[in-house]
């Protein structure tokens, strides 16, 4: 099979034998012409000789139909996930005719009905979700440290940052610390008071900035990169059983 999740940023893809392990994984930046990024992939995706392509994207029906285009050429069954609240694997509060398709998967990736949890996906945005027994209450939207970084050099005439490390959440001395940590803390210190108000939720962290701000999180964090793969692979293993 392989698997394709079209984010705001990147698009990433895997490959996996019939007994679900990884054989290829890339991720690559895709500048808003995911089709355009496929398109140089297709030989190698026709290499790969998949015999079903399942989808999750967040980028909108017309990119969504580029898309489907360019997939169509390679003669592979492909099919874009839906997201659905009442999916057996777990119910949700959410409006799902709203609810992100990576968001939702990864929540799937993630659901045990035995646990409390609390899925963070730290991408082009920062999701914070929580989860019950395996029903979702809902959640909340961050802009990632990089949107916010760009709202201040856009919005402020001083601030001129564009680039530098977030590796702090201690005060600055100087605009670059004062913005690179402000920004840090604002996700962290939201973490931490939702991790407050809800002791008894495992944390759970993934996407390409989780290493970055779990260092700074006053609780255990579990790290997983395979959230939205592995709920890939329960929704088209659920469909394909009922
Ligand atoms: N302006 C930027 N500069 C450097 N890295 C960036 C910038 N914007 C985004 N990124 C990186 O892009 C990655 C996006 O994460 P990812 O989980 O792939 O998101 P998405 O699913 O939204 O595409 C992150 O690792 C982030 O560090
Ligand atoms: C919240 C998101 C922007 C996150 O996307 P990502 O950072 O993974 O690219 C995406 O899941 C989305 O567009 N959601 C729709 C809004 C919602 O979930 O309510
Ligand atoms: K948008």
């Amino acid at each position: 099979m392989l698997w394709l999740d079209l984010g705001n940023t990147r698009l990433k893809y895997w490959l996996t034998d019939d007994i679900g392990q990884i054989v290829a994984h890339d991720a690559k930046q895709h500048l808003q012409a995911p089709a355009e990024l496929l398109m140089g992939l297709t030989d190698r995706f026709e290499r790969y000789a998949p015999d079903f392509i399942g989808i999750s994207s967040v980028l909108g029906d017309n990119l969504n139909a580029k898309v489907s285009e360019t997939l169509s050429r390679l003669n592979i069954p492909f099919e874009f996930v839906h997201v659905d609240a009442a999916h057996a694997l777990m119910k949700s509060a959410y409006n799902d005719q709203q609810l992100g398709c990576d968001r939702w998967l990864q929540m799937l990736g993630a659901v045990d009905k035995k646990k409390r949890q609390c899925v963070i996906g730290c991408g082009t945005a920062v999701t914070i979700d929580l989860i019950d027994h395996a029903e979702h209450l809902g959640g909340y939207i961050f802009p990632s440290i990089y949107l916010q970084r760009e709202s201040l050099f856009s919005g402020t005439k001083q601030i001129t940052i564009s680039n530098g490390t977030f590796d702090s959440v201690s005060q600055g001395l100087t605009t670059q610390d004062a913005v690179h940590r402000g920004i840090l803390l604002s996700i962290v210190g939201a973490i931490n008071e939702i991790s407050h108000r809800h002791p008894n939720f495992e944390l759970i962290m993934t996407g390409g900035d989780a290493a970055i701000i779990s260092q700074h999180v006053n609780r255990p964090v579990r790290l997983r990169d395979d959230l939205l793969l592995n709920g890939l692979a329960r929704y088209f293993d659920y469909r394909n059983k009922s």
